[in-house]
């Protein structure tokens, strides 16, 4: 199995200095659940100019609307009216309310492009929620999106023709990297590695935070060092062009400090326990797949 990576796609996508985005939506964009996700993947969409007036977001949770608001996006509590005149429809609410939110809508649809960004909710429980439904595109981002330096995984079956499969790059390419995945069930890999990744890094940090301040040094002190070096390191690496494995040896002087440290997470097998972290979020993944499909 390989992944594939779109040819435009960068690491960090960067707004155009031109007025016009490069987002074309032949009507609006509507967000069915906008909670942090959804706010991620606008923000991207509003950095590369797409009008915030196209964009409609339908969400329960009175508190958020008015941080939506101020995006300047549209917003309602009634999904069927988000869709109505959309010509994107984007699924952004949890895996386990996916069923409940789609059946009342399963009329309503009128051949949108559908984009569910939900963990372990398949092509074929989504098709067949909506009856039979083809046009739809499987989407895992991340929460730096929210920053434009997401990392998203797509796939879609070949019912999706190369206009939609260019659609989805664009509006997913807004919030970062975007890359496609030949086979469905590679999503369950991405929700590991870059899907929940961000809070393995957060917990890297939190731990270091921790460490630090053990050592003598005050929070603020321990986590300033912490991110800063956290901003190096992932900025070396996206830039380098030696890889991680390199890099890391480029800090271990023989016998010094890093080589103690890292000799005291090879012995407690810290690799071997991150590769059983992101198994399990990918066993998680599949498990939720299993669990809707018989929704
Ligand atoms: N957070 C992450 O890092 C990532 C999340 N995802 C996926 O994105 C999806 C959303 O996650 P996230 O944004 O974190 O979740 P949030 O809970 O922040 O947002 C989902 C929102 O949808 C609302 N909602 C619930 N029911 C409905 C409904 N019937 N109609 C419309 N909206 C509804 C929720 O309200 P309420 O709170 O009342 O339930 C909530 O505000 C999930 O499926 C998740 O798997 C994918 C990649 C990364
Ligand atoms: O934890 C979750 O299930 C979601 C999917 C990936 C990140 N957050």
């Amino acid at each position: 199995m390989h992944l594939t990576t779109d040819s435009t796609a960068t690491a960090t996508a960067t707004a155009t200095t031109t007025t016009e985005s490069p987002i074309r939506s032949e009507g609006k964009i509507a967000f069915i659940g906008g909670g942090n996700m959804a706010q991620a993947l606008i923000g991207g969409l509003l950095a590369q100019q797409f009008n915030p007036a196209d964009i409609i977001v339908s969400e329960p949770v009175e508190a958020l609307h008015a941080t939506l608001r101020q995006l300047g996006v549209q917003v309602t509590t009634d999904n069927q009216q988000a869709i109505t005149d959309a010509a994107v429809v984007i699924l952004a609410v949890k895996p386990q309310v996916m069923a409940e939110v789609l059946m009342p809508l399963r009329e309503q649809f009128k051949n949108q492009l559908i984009i569910s960004i939900a963990a372990g909710v398949t092509i074929s429980t989504l098709s067949r929620l909506l009856g039979d439904y083809p046009r739809i595109v499987r989407a895992m981002p991340n929460t730096p999106a929210l920053i434009q330096t997401g990392a998203t995984g797509l796939y879609a079956t070949t019912a999706v023709d190369t206009a939609d499969r260019t659609l989805a790059t664009n509006i997913l390419q807004a919030a970062g990297l975007v890359l496609w995945v030949e086979q469905e069930q590679q999503l369950d890999a991405v929700t590991a590695v870059s899907g929940s990744g961000p809070a393995y890094f957060f917990y890297l940090m939190e731990a270091m935070i921790q460490a630090g301040q053990d050592l003598g040094l005050t929070e603020a002190q321990a986590r300033a060092l912490t991110l800063q070096t956290a901003l190096g390191a992932a900025k070396m690496a996206v830039s380098s062009p030696h890889a991680p494995d390199q890099l890391r040896k480029n800090v271990t002087s023989p016998n010094g400090t890093t080589q103690a440290a890292i000799e005291t997470m090879d012995t407690a097998h810290v690799n071997v326990h991150i590769q059983q972290a992101l198994q399990a979020a990918a066993t998680r993944s599949a498990e939720l797949a299993i669990a809707l499909a018989s929704k």
